[in-house]
């Protein structure tokens, strides 16, 4: 599949051209008839328990289960929230919320209470899953907040709520006896809102982004493509977090797809290598941390690797360094990156086997339509000039819930405006150099920290780097490093400033200096916290 340029400089991914999932009823139905067809294929495989679950287990229970949330109140359009670390529970509240018409809202576990009240106001459910690990905060949150009616404990239990019910028992009580189908109701597929997921916060308090039955449907549509093995007979692995869009997205897509799905509910050095040898995985989602530490880690050696086949890639930029690197190291043969958010569905860009240049991330999937605009004046530019990726198509956002304001500065003609900073080439394939608002502005230059950080993940002695910008009063910022060294080795700030010195042009060299830390802060999904290391350098400022 090849892209086009459309009159005014607009690129095309080409439209899609099997309509399956979006002549459906409900997303709901779709995926409890996948399931049905898929039968007795396993289709998720707990890689902590062993336990593995096949698409007739999936079905039965996804059929009881929305019987009763139908018994509990839960009506279509009503607002279930949904706070666990990946498990087939997870899986299974999901799509009895989708079965029911219900809007899902799937909540970072690693919210402190502040951060959990503030996604709760933002999506207002009336019935919140939880798991152990979450119940406690999620209980004492909500009975702050008179719309939460009831949590239904995926596993754990809590005292901070009156009304609490345990998944467990209500599956096995004769009470809730069910029968053995379920009819989803119809949706008004452009307005019904199917999920809602927090963006990041990456650039502030994160947004309630809220995706359509149609932007579900549509994104299906464009990723269930025959594929040269049948998809019965592949293997793959998560880790990514379900309650992020990336995690989230996978976890549909590979279910209507009937793959086996192995998944961690969190990510673990020992356990992630095992469970690629011990199932056979060939494809393995990631993101930029988790493929450094492929690249990088000396216990990686330790285990047989050989089945990868596909590493697919997203969330955060990935050098083309860590890319050779890791094909050296245990050739896998396709590294292929992805660039999406939160308010595009699943990826909009794609790396395929006829265009993965190094360092890109690929090309338009298919339904998709980009423009590159001068973030400035928003003049049209064309192949080859850096400026702001604008995205349309069928996967773009309905809007942030509670949020006209936002939506608006977002989305402009059907246009979403990505903050990201890109171009493609005259392959039509595309690359991200950095976000607008993380660009460091040294002298006029605009400076991209993801340029430094991954050269400085070249050097052997550093395993891991994040750079931002110091204030400056005479050349506005200057590039700073955070460094975290390999174990056991000699490396001075003078080392790291003369390697950048002899790597990048003058204006990336690191004029603010090196912090050297035990650990870059993260997020779940990989994305370095630029936040903290902001206010880490303010602090250090003022011990001075
Ligand atoms: N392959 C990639 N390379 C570089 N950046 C990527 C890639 N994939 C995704 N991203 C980044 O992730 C962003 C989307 O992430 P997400 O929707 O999770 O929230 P966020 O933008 O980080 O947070 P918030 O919008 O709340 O500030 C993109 O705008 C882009 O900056
Ligand atoms: O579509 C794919 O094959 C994979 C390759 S990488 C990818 C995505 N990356 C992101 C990053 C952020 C986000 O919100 C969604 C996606 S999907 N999707
Ligand atoms: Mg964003």
């Amino acid at each position: 599949m090849t892209s086009t340029l459309l009159p005014g400089n607009i690129v095309y991914g080409g439209p899609i051209i099997e309509r399956e999932a979006q002549d459906y009823r409900s997303l709901g139905q779709f995926v409890l008839d996948k399931y049905k067809g898929f039968g007795d294929q396993t289709v998720l495989v707990d890689a902590v328990s062993g336990a593995e679950y096949t698409a007739n287990f999936m079905h039965k229970s996804i059929v009881r289960l929305a019987h009763i949330l139908q018994k509990l109140g839960v009506k279509q359009n009503d607002v279930i929230g949904l706070s666990s670390e990946n498990s087939v529970n997870f899986a299974l509240a999901m799509f009895a919320g989708f079965a029911v018409g219900a809007t899902v809202a799937p909540l970072n576990v690693t919210y402190s209470e502040r951060e959990v009240d503030h996604a709760l106001n933002l999506s207002k459910p009336k019935i919140i899953f939880a798991s152990k690990i979450t119940i406690d905060r999620i209980a004492k949150v909500a009975s702050k907040n008179k719309f939460v009616k009831g949590i239904i404990a995926l596993s754990g239990s809590s005292k901070n709520f009156k009304t609490i019910y345990a998944l467990n028992e209500m599956m096995d009580n004769d009470k809730y006896k069910t029968k053995p189908e379920f009819l989803s109701p119809v949706s008004n597929k452009n307005e019904d809102v199917a999920l809602i997921v927090c963006s990041s916060g990456t650039t502030g308090l994160p947004k309630g982004v809220q995706l359509t039955q149609m932007n579900l449907l549509a994104t299906l549509d464009s990723q269930i493509q025959p594929t040269m093995i049948p998809m019965s007979e592949i293997t793959l692995l998560t880790v990514i977090p379900w309650f992020h869009a990336f995690g989230c997205l996978t976890l549909i897509t590979t279910a209507c797809m009937g793959a086996r799905l192995v998944y961690l509910p969190k990510f673990e050095e020992n356990l992630f290598l095992s469970a690629i040898e011990k199932y056979r995985v060939m494809m393995a989602f990631m993101v930029p941390p988790l493929m450094v530490f492929l690249a990088k880690h000396p216990i990686v050696e330790k285990y047989d690797l050989s089945s990868l086949m596909v590493l697919l890639c997203g969330a955060a930029p990935l050098s083309r360094e860590t890319e050779d690197q890791i094909k050296e190291r245990i050739g896998v043969p396709f590294i292929r990156q992805g660039y999406g958010l939160s308010e595009s569905t699943l990826s909009v860009l794609v790396q395929n086997d006829d265009f993965c240049k190094p360092g890109s991330v690929g090309v338009l999937k298919v339904g998709i339509y980009a423009k590159v605009i001068d973030p400035d004046t928003g003049k049209l530019l064309g192949a080859n000039e850096r400026g702001e990726l604008c995205f349309k198509g069928d996967g773009i956002m309905k809007g942030y819930i509670g949020d006209t304001k936002s939506t608006q500065t977002a989305i402009k003609d059907g246009w979403l405006h990505t903050g990201d900073i890109g171009y493609y080439d005259d392959d039509f394939e595309f690359f991200i150099v950095d976000r607008i608002k993380e660009l460091i502005k040294y002298k006029g230059f605009q400076v991209p920290p993801a340029e430094i950080e991954a050269l400085l993940l070249t050097h052997e002695k550093i395993k891991d780097a994040a750079v931002i910008g110091k204030p400056d009063e005479a050349a506005g910022e200057l590039p700073l490093a955070f460094v975290v060294k390999q174990a056991n080795v000699q490396l001075t700030e003078n080392d790291v400033i003369q390697f950048v010195n002899e790597h990048a042009s003058p204006a990336k060299r690191l004029r603010g200096g090196v912090i050297f830390v035990d650990e870059i802060p993260k997020n779940p999904s990989g994305k370095i916290l630029r936040r903290i290391l902001r206010n880490m350098l303010k602090k250090q400022k003022s011990k001075l």
